[in-house]
């Protein structure tokens, strides 16, 4: 197996393989059928498009089915009398059918569609919603990308076969069970030996059908594995060039190209074996039927406008198997999808409000507690990332954290937002416990600046109100100018500054700091600050520094510190080793010490 089969593999299994846009998404089927009825809701939910789709779909049926007596009639009353007018009435009444079936189909079709996207945009909107909703721990033990997954190509494939595969399905299930009734009540033993010989004449095809399908995976599969490899190739276009790896990749490309194609000639192969039985076994089929359905008129059990509708029933009847068999497939692939879909809409956030939240005093002053706190991150419950953490913060202090990598410096950020609760212990803000009021009361108090700056695409005001919706322009000035970002801001569109998707458009320190103003807009009592650890240059580490300073005036803050400036202006400073406080106390009297403080001291904080 090479390599890139391997990854294509384990993206299979994580389902995150990349398809062609006009294919379907490739996600794990399910073996049963069952998920399927869990759509009901978010179907027959939507009654003003329900009904309409269900009762054109069953005059549908029910046209299709009266086609071939119309047709019988002209036969037996028209032309084994030769009688020209009866013949005529007849095609008018024929042209009137198809013209009342034309117009059934395409409402149905309509209708059936419209249901397909109604129920999709619902569901989509759903588990969005669930997903957004759902907290940190739930996004440890799955990958994001899989949550992606659910949400789009899941998604995708519940809407087309709503829209499309389940009206095929129940279309043709009623027309063969009304065409099965029909032929039996018109001639029980030609359908009896129709039944003996249509199996006899589809196992070969089914059997190269199935052939057909492996290999067409197999294809597709070949496909992604070369999308794969050219997507990872151009996100990094940069890199492959400054490495002089253009060839070697063009030609891992041409490779993976080589293999689908070697693919594609296996399936094209296995194609032409499964058009030709197709032709062969149906044809003759046709011939043996028609001789044995002349031998029943010759022997006068049959008219021929008898026969004439049993032959049309007949037609459809194979047709609609054959399609039966496709949406067969289609099902046990929605009905996986359903389930993974389901498997989110049935989660509970770990963390939510209490059954009778309590309101945190008004106003909050800022004084942060934890108390004897002891925490495992979910997936990895035998290792503490907290042991028996102590801090008692009072209103207005700027606390420092500093430790070696790895200590529970962020932890300390993830319980104070509650992203996760404590196994043992209490995170309590104003001597109220986290888990006595609503996350989103509790949260409301914190101002964030994460190190990894992330901002949205939009404006800087947009950016600005997702901190603080209510904020007024003036608020929003106010705030960039505290953290320097005004100045750099007005020489783009000022408030109106597209930020590009992610804040591209703006530099490492640009971005820090308008993340930094986002923060102050809220105007929170407590400010968290996870100082970044990229490197800056000194005029923007110079700026940063200062809106930093500004962040934490008038309140609480706490601030992940890398660097030594930010450590000397805090009150007080923390140093955690493995999870629990090691020391405590200002710069000279830590340094003093001469324990981890002063090692990192020594090293400058790099590498923490
Ligand atoms: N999502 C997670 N799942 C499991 N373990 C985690 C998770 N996040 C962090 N940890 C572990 O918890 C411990 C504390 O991590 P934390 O991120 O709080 O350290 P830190 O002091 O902030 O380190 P750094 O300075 O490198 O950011 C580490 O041992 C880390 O491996």
């Amino acid at each position: 197996m090479t390599e890139h089969q391997t990854q294509a593999d384990i993206d299979r299994k994580a389902g995150t393989q990349k398809r062609g846009s006009a294919a379907l998404p490739d996600r794990p089927r399910s073996k049963k059928l069952r998920p399927l009825f869990q759509l009901w809701p978010y179907v027959a939910g939507r009654g003003v498009i329900f009904w309409p789709a269900l009762l054109l779909l069953l005059a549908g049926v029910g046209i299709t089915l009266y086609l071939p007596v119309v047709l019988r009639g002209i036969v037996d009353n028209g032309l084994a009398n030769n009688d020209i007018p009866a013949i005529n009435n007849g095609f008018k009444t024929f042209i009137g059918v198809v013209i009342l079936m034309t117009l059934i189909t395409s409402a149905r079709f309509y209708f059936m569609s419209l249901l397909g996207e109604r129920a999709a945009a619902d569901l989509r909107s759903d588990v969005y919603q669930k997903l957004i909703n759902l907290s940190s721990g739930y996004y440890s033990s799955l990958r994001s990308g899989e949550a992606v997954s659910r949400l789009t190509a899941d998604v995708t494939l519940i809407e087309s076969f709503l829209g499309s595969s389940a009206s095929i399905f129940l279309r043709n299930a009623l027309s063969l069970t009304g065409a099965l009734i029909m032929m039996f009540i018109l001639n029980w033993r030609l359908t009896g030996v129709m039944f003996i010989a249509v199996p006899l004449i589809m196992i070969p095809m089914f059997v190269i059908g199935t052939r057909v399908r492996k290999l067409s995976t197999a294809v597709q599969d070949r496909i992604a594995d070369a999308a794969g490899e050219a997507s990872e190739s151009l996100e990094a276009i940069e890199l492959v060039q400054a490495y002089g790896q253009e060839a070697t990749r063009a030609s891992r490309f041409r490779q993976a190209c080589e293999t689908a194609f070697i693919a594609a000639r296996r399936r094209i192969g296995a194609q032409t074996l499964m058009s030709g039985s197709i032709i062969f076994g149906l044809f003759t089929g046709i011939a043996f039927m028609a001789w044995l359905a002349i031998q029943e008129v010759l022997a006068g059990r049959m008219t021929s406008g008898e026969l004439a509708q049993f032959a049309m029933y007949a037609l459809s009847g194979v047709s609609g198997f054959g399609m039966l068999a496709d949406v067969f497939n289609a099902a046990m692939r929605t009905s996986g999808a359903i389930q993974r879909c389901s498997e989110i809409l049935n989660e509970d956030p770990d963390i939510r409000a209490p059954e009778k939240p309590l309101n945190l005093p008004s106003p909050v002053t800022g004084a942060v507690r934890f108390d004897n706190v002891s925490f495992s991150y979910p997936t990895d419950s035998q290792r503490s990332a907290l042991n028996g953490f102590d801090l008692n913060i009072k209103a207005g202090e700027t606390v420092a954290l500093v430790g070696p990598s790895g200590a529970g410096k962020s932890t300390v950020f993830r319980l104070l937002l509650r992203f996760y609760d404590p196994n043992a212990g209490a995170v309590l803000l104003d001597g109220m416990d986290a888990r006595a009021v609503t996350p989103q009361e509790w949260r409301a108090q914190f101002g964030y600046v994460p190190q990894e700056a992330a901002l949205f695409s939009g404006s800087a005001a947009d950016n600005m109100r997702f901190a603080f919706p209510e904020a007024s322009d003036e608020d929003i000035i106010n705030a960039l100018k505290a953290s320097e970002a005004w100045q750099f801001l007005q020489t783009k569109q000022g408030l109106d500054a597209e930020l590009g998707g992610r804040g591209k458009n703006l530099s490492g320190g640009e971005r820090q700091r308008v993340a930094i103003a986002r923060a102050l807009v809220r105007n929170a009592p407590v400010m968290l600050l996870d100082e970044a650890t990229s490197a800056l240059d000194a005029e923007n580490e110079r700026l940063v520094q200062s809106a930093l300073d500004r962040a934490s005036d008038d309140r609480t803050t706490l601030v992940i510190a890398h660097r030594l400036a930010t450590v000397r202006r805090a009150d007080r400073i923390i140093v955690m080793d493995q999870g629990s406080v090691a020391e405590e106390g200002d710069h000279e009297s830590l340094v003093k010490q001469g324990g981890i403080y002063a090692h990192l001291a020594e090293l400058q904080f790099s590498g923490t």
